[in-house]
Order: structure tokens, then sequence, then C-alpha cells
């Protein structure tokens, strides 16, 4: 197992490596004690919430592989960086050293051999919280203890993530309950070093905290229809490996995610993380349900999203790959399941959509695109040749380049820097308003959180409330229905009688005191814009830019992939406030869409200076005003009713599990 041979032996194609080290146990006595002495000065004790805790561990161990005549002696140290190997060659006191990070290691278990493959698959979606029987293993005869170390380290060129399992196998002892204690130990230290490496400022961990579970949601007709079992092969026993909880919530039916993180009471209780295991449009579901919440702003800050690429579209998913500088392909579940156990986020850009046509008008949240024209119609339109594959896009891509179409309209955008500064003055007249006639509820309160009403007392005043909750019900929750995400108004949601909050809250202030409060304080919460509504003219003093005219495609984008092979707008980054807008003018050569369309895979499509028919403008809002009254829009790969639409991004309203939590 030298540096060089182990290298060799990580790059195997099966991308697996498995070695068992063993301490030296009675067998190997005569260097057993002393070292043993050595690895106990090498130890260093911290206290962590009152219990001691060891921030390093070292021993010596033994390579036990058949395949060598003698055993190889190599001192294995766990400390805050990972699992150092050093081994000591006999022929020429060369020293080689492997470090696997400890962000490379995903978990560890311990007990005795796995009599099983250690890969800790499961065989069904389980949930893996309900204790099933399950035939325990049993101590090796010489009492042997082991620990099983789950790691996929990552190597560059080509980017890529080598499955990596170490066995230390403790046998000091012929106490097999003392060698187990010891593969505890390391077992929880690793642990206790993942979890101070996922504590950095920005980041947060949503993975170890054991009071909580990840909530995953799968949709089980995403892709080619095979997502469970995707899930199973896949998924399942990486999250065994890292000893992740989770509840498993299999979709029945389009709008059941959506309803599930919007109506759960709990959800921020009992989880740490949501993780769709789905395409695009499930997580559109999720981050909707999410911002329709009462607590949207608090779930949007302490429930990190993550995504496993089961679906066709997979735009964010190859979008956060590309972020975290991890690899996407060859397999994609793969690599995205251990971005969403790494127990690291990122905040990510919302972009708030407005929509109008004809008597409706609505607001939706929006994490990839917006598209009006060629794409969008290229999107849409070849759903009929669903049937043959992703060659649908490409077809249809040249039959709408034989047949171009033009749309005429209004194109308005804002740039970042012009509004910074109207906003900023803006934004502090509001704020100072605010002030001035708000009274919290808890002065001592985070003021952008939502909060929850003082407890009630019981008895009589509560019948009271009861009987004004009846006078006042209907007026109040029929407001509440109608208004709510009114894209019209800034401040249009109600508290309703009818809400969470109050059914689980009690007050000691009177029924009307609690629903002013409330709505005092709701009105600051709402998900509002900062642009001027859909059905209001946009300024030039203001700094909106009005392009008018007839254009071949206007598509906006603020993630760098709109699917695993479109990487539409390579310069955006998840927390960049910005929107990347691409604007193609009519009277461009078909030479040049062709040319355009054909480098989509590689970034390369937009031009580098400046072109008559093609630009990229990196705004933070934008307005389309289409002038007939058919064709396509659509909002993160899905139709929208066509008519006016204008989107404003919300810079890193929401986290998006990483790997690097940068
Ligand atoms: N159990 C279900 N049965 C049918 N549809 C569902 C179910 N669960 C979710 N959906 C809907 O399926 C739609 C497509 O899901 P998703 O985008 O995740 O997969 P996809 O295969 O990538 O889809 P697309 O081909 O549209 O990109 C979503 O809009 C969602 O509302």
């Amino acid at each position: 197992m030298t540096a060089k041979t182990e290298d060799n032996v990580l790059d195997q194609d099966s991308q697996q490596e498995q070695e068992t080290v063993t301490t030296p146990g009675t067998s190997i006595s005569t260097s057993s004690e002393a070292e043993m002495e050595t690895a106990t000065e090498t130890e260093t004790e911290t206290e962590v919430g009152g219990a001691a805790a060891t921030n390093e561990l070292s021993e010596i161990f033994f390579v036990d592989n058949n395949r060598r005549k003698h055993s190889i002696k190599i001192q294995v140290k766990l400390c805050p960086e990972g699992v150092y190997l050093r081994r000591e060659t006999d022929e020429d006191d060369h020293i080689n050293e492997q470090l696997i990070r400890i962000d490379d290691i995903i978990g560890s278990r311990f007990g005795p051999r796995l009599r099983k493959r250690a890969r800790g698959g499961l065989n069904s979606c389980k949930n893996p919280n309900v204790q099933t029987e399950e035939a325990a293993p049993e101590p090796d005869s010489d009492n042997s203890a082991y620990l099983y170390i789950y790691a996929y380290l990552k190597k560059e060129k080509p980017l890529r993530r080598v499955q990596t399992l170490r066995i230390l196998r403790f046998r000091s002892s012929h106490d097999y309950a003392v060698n187990l204690h010891t593969a505890e130990l390391w077992h929880r230290t690793i642990r206790q070093h993942k979890r101070g490496n996922n504590t950095g400022s920005s980041s947060s961990s949503h993975i170890g905290d054991s009071s909580k579970q990840l909530l995953i949601l799968l949709n089980p007709k995403s892709g080619s229809g095979k997502g469970r079992e995707l899930f199973q092969k896949q998924v399942a026993p990486l999250l065994t490996e890292a000893e992740a909880q989770y509840d498993l919530q299999i979709t029945t039916h389009p709008q059941y995610a959506k309803e599930f993180v919007r109506t759960r009471k709990d959800l921020l209780e009992r989880y740490s993380g949501i993780v769709v295991a789905s395409g695009d449009g499930l997580f559109y579901e999720v981050l909707n349900g999410l911002m329709e919440r009462m607590d949207w702003r608090r779930a949007c800050r302490e429930l990190p999203l993550g995504i496993i690429p089961c679906g066709s579209g997979n735009g964010l998913a190859k979008s956060v790959a590309h972020h975290c500088n991890e690899p996407y392909e060859p397999k994609p579940i793969l690599h995205a399941t251990l971005t969403c156990i790494a127990g690291k986020s990122t905040p990510m850009d919302v972009v708030r959509v407005e929509i109008a046509s004809r008597d409706k008008h609505y607001v939706m949240y929006s994490f990839l695109s917006v598209g009006w024209g060629l794409i969008a119609d290229i999107d849409i339109e070849s759903e009929r040749l669903r049937s043959i594959g992703a060659q649908r896009f490409t077809l249809w891509a040249i039959r709408r380049l034989i047949t171009l179409r033009t749309y005429k309209g209004k194109v308005y955008y804002q740039l970042p820097s012009k509004i910074t500064k109207v906003e900023q003055a803006k934004e502090a007249k509001e704020t100072t308003k605010r002030a001035a006639n708000f009274t919290p509820t808890n002065p001592n309160a985070d003021a952008s959180e939502f909060r929850d009403l003082p407890e009630e007392e019981e008895g009589e005043e509560a019948d009271e409330h009861f009987s004004d909750a009846i006078s006042l019900d209907r007026s109040v929750y029929r407001q509440h229905a109608d208004s709510w995400h009114s894209a019209m108004s800034r401040r249009t949601a109600y508290y309703s009688l009818g809400g969470p909050s109050l059914r689980s809250n009690r007050s000691r202030l009177s029924l009307n005191q609690r629903i002013e409060a409330a709505n005092a304080e709701f009105a600051e919460l709402v998900p509002s814009g900062t642009i001027p509504a859909l059905n209001m003219p946009l300024e030039s003093k203001d700094g909106w830019i009005c392009e008018d005219g007839d254009f071949v495609m206007v598509h906006a984008a603020y993630t760098t992939h709109l699917s695993s092979d479109v990487f539409f707008a390579p310069e955006s980054r998840l927390s960049d406030g910005l929107i990347y807008l691409v604007i193609i003018r009519s009277g461009v050569s078909r030479h040049q869409l062709l040319n355009f369309m054909l480098s989509l895979n590689t970034g390369t499509h937009l031009p580098i200076g400046d072109d008559p028919f093609i630009k990229v403008v990196a705004c933070r809002a934008f307005r389309i005003e289409p002038q007939s009254s058919d064709g396509i829009l659509v909002v993160d790969g899905e139709r929208v009713d066509y008519g006016p639409i204008q989107a404003e991004v919300m810079p890193g309203l929401i986290k998006v599990m990483t790997t690097n939590g940068q």
C-alpha cells in the first residue's frame, strides 16, 4: 500500500478500493505494547459538551493482505483534517503517506465484521428509523472489532470521485467489548470532525443533528419512470453509509410535494433539509410550497434544499455540480447524493416572477429560467416527440430554424448598479416608516422572523376569543384567501383565523389585537417585490432600459445550466444577485443561430464583443411585454400563461446543498 500503489489501486475502473488494516493483536504482541503506548501519547483530549472527546487518534496497524508474504506496518492517524495513513517500506526506508480528507469521508460504522458486502445497501425504501429484525453479526473468534470508513476521494484530471473503503480491525484486547469500544471511539471522532468541519460561517450542517431528519421527496414518475429503483440502488446505500436519518416521501400526484412542504406544521422542527429526488419540476414545487408558508423566511434560511437528478431536465443539479467543482457524469445520481450528504450549504438566488394573462394575475418563484421565443418553443413544442428521447430537442431545433418565428414586443431590464442606489434610498425610507409604525409583539425578537404569539391562559378568556373568532372568521379568512400572493399589491397577505399560527398559539391579547398585530408583522414578511406591479409603467428615471421591436428569443437564466447539457449562462454564480438575459433580435442569420444552438453545450454561444443581434445583459429585474396574444412562455422549463411577465431577483434567498459551503 505505498502511495504509488495506493494511487494505482484508487484509480482502478472499479472505482472502489477496499483494504483491511489490523491492529496488532495477540499474535504480534511484541510490537503491540510499545506501539500502543506511542499511540496513547499522541492522543489529545478536548472537552466537548461536557463529555471528553478525543481530538486526535493514532494507532499502528498491519495490512492483512493475503497477496503479500509479510504484514505491512501502517500508522493511521485520525485528526480534524482526515485520516492519515503512513507506511514505512522495508526496502529503502521510503515513507509513503496518504490523506483521506474529512470532507471525502461520508461516514463510518463499527462493530463485528460485516459478513455481507460492506456497501451497506438497503434492499427497499424502508424507513431507516424503524428498527427491523436483522441477524446480528457475530464477533470474530479472535474478538476483533471493525471500523468501516466510507470515503469518495475527489480526484482532478479527470474530475471524479473514487469510492474507497478502509477497514480498520481492532484486536489489541482479548475482550471484544474493549476492541469495540476503541472502534467506537474512532467512529465517534470521525463524526465529531465531520461536524466540526461543517459549522463554518457560510455553511450549515444538515447532517448529524440526530434530532432531525432529511426530508426526501421522490417522484417515481420522473425521467424514464425509474425514480424508485434508482433511489434504492444508488441513493439509499450512500445514505446508510453516511448514517443520514431520512424520511422518504414518494409523491403520488403533481402538487403532492408542494402541498407537503406548504402545509406540514412541523417542517422546521422535524427536518434538517429537503432533498428532491426528481427533475427540476419537483424542485419548483418544493420552492413554491416553501414560499407559501407563513414562516417562509425562516424555512428558506433553515432548510437547505438539495437535488438528486432523477428527471430529464436536471439543470439545477448540473449547476450545483458546476458551482462546487464536482463531477456530474457518468454517475449524476451518485455525485449529487454525495453533495446532499456533505452537510454544507450555499445561498442561492430565487427569482420572483409575476405573470398577467387575461383575467389571471399571479406570482411564482423560480430558480432556473424564464423563456420567450426560440428555446421556449423548442422545449414545449417538442413534447409531442417525447417518445424519441433527448433527440426531440435537436429535431425540433432544426425545424424551428427552418421556419423561424419572430415575436413583437417590448423588453425592459434594470441593471444592478443603477438600481442599487435608487433601491437603497427607497429601502431606507421604507425602513424608517416601518420602524415608526410597527410595534413588535416581542421587542427582543429578530424582526426578520415570523414570530408566534404568546401563550394564552386557559379559561373564560378563551371562550371570549372563540365567540370573536366566529364573528370575524369569514371576512378575514376570505381576505386572506383572495389576496394571498396577489400580484397587484405589495401588502396583501392577511393574518388568517384559519391559519396554522392562530390555531396553534393562544394569546392573552384580545382577538382583534392579535389580528392587528399579526397583520402588521405579516405585511412586512410576505415575500413582496420591489419593482412596480405589472400593470404599472416602468420609468427610465428608475434605471429601466427598454428594447422595442421583433425578437427571435428572450431567455433569462440565473443558474449556469438550463439542463445537464445546456451551459447557458457560464458567468452565473449561485448567489450573485444577477439574471442573465439573452436577447436575440430579428434579423439574425440562420447560420449565426445555428452556431448559437450548437455551442450551447460548451457555453461558447454568446458573442464576445458587441453583436447587433445577440446580446447578454446581466440585470436584476426584467419585464417582457409580448404584443401578440399567442405564444409560449416558460418558467423553469414549464409552460405558463402567455402575457406580460416580469421577474426580479431575490439574492441568496434559499440555501442549496453543496460540498464546499461557499
Ligand atoms: N407521482 C407523480 N405522478 C405524476 N406526476 C408527478 C408525480 N409526482 C410529481 N409529479 C409531477 O411531475 C412533473 C415532472 O417532474 P420532474 O420535473 O421532477 O421530472 P422530469 O422527468 O424531469 O420532468 P420533465 O420531463 O418535465 O423535465 C412535476 O411537475 C410534478 O408536479
